[in-house]
């Protein structure tokens, strides 16, 4: 099968694929979860076998970036092989980029062991540094762990570490420039996120909260000039550097106030086997039952890719009043 093979409909072209390892996590972030959760059984989710078979059938039909995330994949036992059977695909196939999402926590841990394996970039969720509204704001963490495991990621020489912070306005907007200086410190880029309406939450109202990227970047502002990057990267953020020429980068991720799906090259599978073509809709594709009535058989599998990419939609349709309109929670998203 061709490496062209995974255009859509309107004409983009997929080469990064967003592969989550787990739906569990140590973490019950306010905005990712509600605070009673199931998780999938055991026999529902996908070997580590069966991850790299769809690692290896993406990256024949053209994909040059794997991002592993979750949940948080570094509760999945074993990821460490997952991180190195992938790593060596940038040697014998297209694969040019491997990256994790993570919430930090198990870094302390396993920094200098996936950062040999080949992993390449990580991003880090940060979303306050009170350590009392850390831990409420994700029910559980505890923020020196994190600080450990992001000073850890430094010291095991990542060559890019991005912080993700999630802004909700009357719980951490009062932050933003503190989040900042931190970034600014370690010489690590941050990304501020736009929340996003999925899964029916209990801890707030979506819509009391929201609190956009001009916002964000006005706060910002107000103590460091910025200047567009100009930097396309194939991801969502839109890049800021400073005029002072600091090394530190700031990006906003803003699915609301200025959608980015005309530039989207990206497609998940969740830790099902669901192929979803979009974040924001429900298309999907089960691999799980092609990877197990046909095992070993790449070639229907990346057959079955392919055709799925007539499925992929043009784009979500998000809103900021409180709707929810995907029952899906993040963490089962590979978000
Ligand atoms: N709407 C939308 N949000 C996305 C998409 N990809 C990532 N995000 C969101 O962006 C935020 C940060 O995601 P990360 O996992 O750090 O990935 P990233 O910023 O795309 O990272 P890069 O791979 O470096 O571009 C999360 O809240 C994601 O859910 C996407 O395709 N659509
Ligand atoms: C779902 S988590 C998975 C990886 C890892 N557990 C972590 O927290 O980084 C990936 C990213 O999605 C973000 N996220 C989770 N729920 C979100 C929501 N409803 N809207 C926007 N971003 C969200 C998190 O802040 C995190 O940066
Ligand atoms: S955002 Fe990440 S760390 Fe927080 S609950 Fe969701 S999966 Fe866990
Ligand atoms: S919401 Fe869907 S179409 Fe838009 S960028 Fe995300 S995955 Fe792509």
């Amino acid at each position: 099968m061709k490496k062209e093979a995974m255009v859509d409909r309107f004409g983009r072209t997929i080469r990064y694929v967003r592969l989550s390892v787990t739906d569990r996590c140590d973490f019950r972030c306010v905005y990712c979860m509600s605070e009673e959760m199931t998780f999938l059984p055991r026999q529902q989710v996908l070997t580590l076998e069966e991850i790299g078979q769809v690692a290896q059938a993406f990256v024949d039909l053209g994909v040059e970036h794997i991002r592993l995330t979750g949940g948080e994949p570094l509760v999945r036992r074993d990821v460490d092989s997952l991180v190195s059977q992938l790593g060596h695909l940038k040697s014998v196939s297209g694969l040019r980029d491997l990256s994790m999402t993570t919430n930090g926590s198990q870094l302390p841990k396993w920094a200098d062991t996936l950062q040999a394996g080949g992993l390449d970039r990580l991003n880090i969720s940060l979303d306050s540094l009170d350590p009392e509204r850390f831990t409420r704001i994700t029910r559980t963490g505890q923020l020196q762990q994190v600080i450990e495991g992001i000073d850890a990621a430094k010291s095991a020489g990542f060559e890019r570490i991005k912080l993700n912070a999630v802004i909700m306005k009357g719980r951490n907007d009062d932050e933003v420039v503190d989040l900042v200086r931190f970034a600014r410190s370690r010489e690590i880029d941050i990304s501020f996120i736009e929340e996003m309406p999925l899964g029916h939450i209990s801890d707030h109202g979506r819509d009391e909260t929201f609190c956009s990227s001009d916002e964000v970047r006005a706060m910002i502002e107000q103590q460091y000039e910025l200047l567009p990057c100009g930097e396309v990267t194939g991801g969502p953020s839109r890049y800021y550097r400073f005029a002072d020429e600091h090394a530190s980068r700031i990006g906003f991720i803003s699915p609301h106030s200025h959608n980015f799906c005309g530039d989207c090259n990206r497609v998940r599978v969740t830790v099902e086997g669901r192929l979803l073509l979009c974040l924001g809709n429900e298309h999907s594709v089960d691999l799980r039952q092609v990877l197990r009535d046909y095992p070993g058989d790449q070639e229907r599998l990346k057959q079955t890719i392919v055709e799925a990419m007539d499925l992929k939609p043009e784009r979500h349709h998000f809103t900021t009043d409180g709707d929810v309109q995907i029952v899906r929670f993040m963490n089962a998203t590979g978000g």
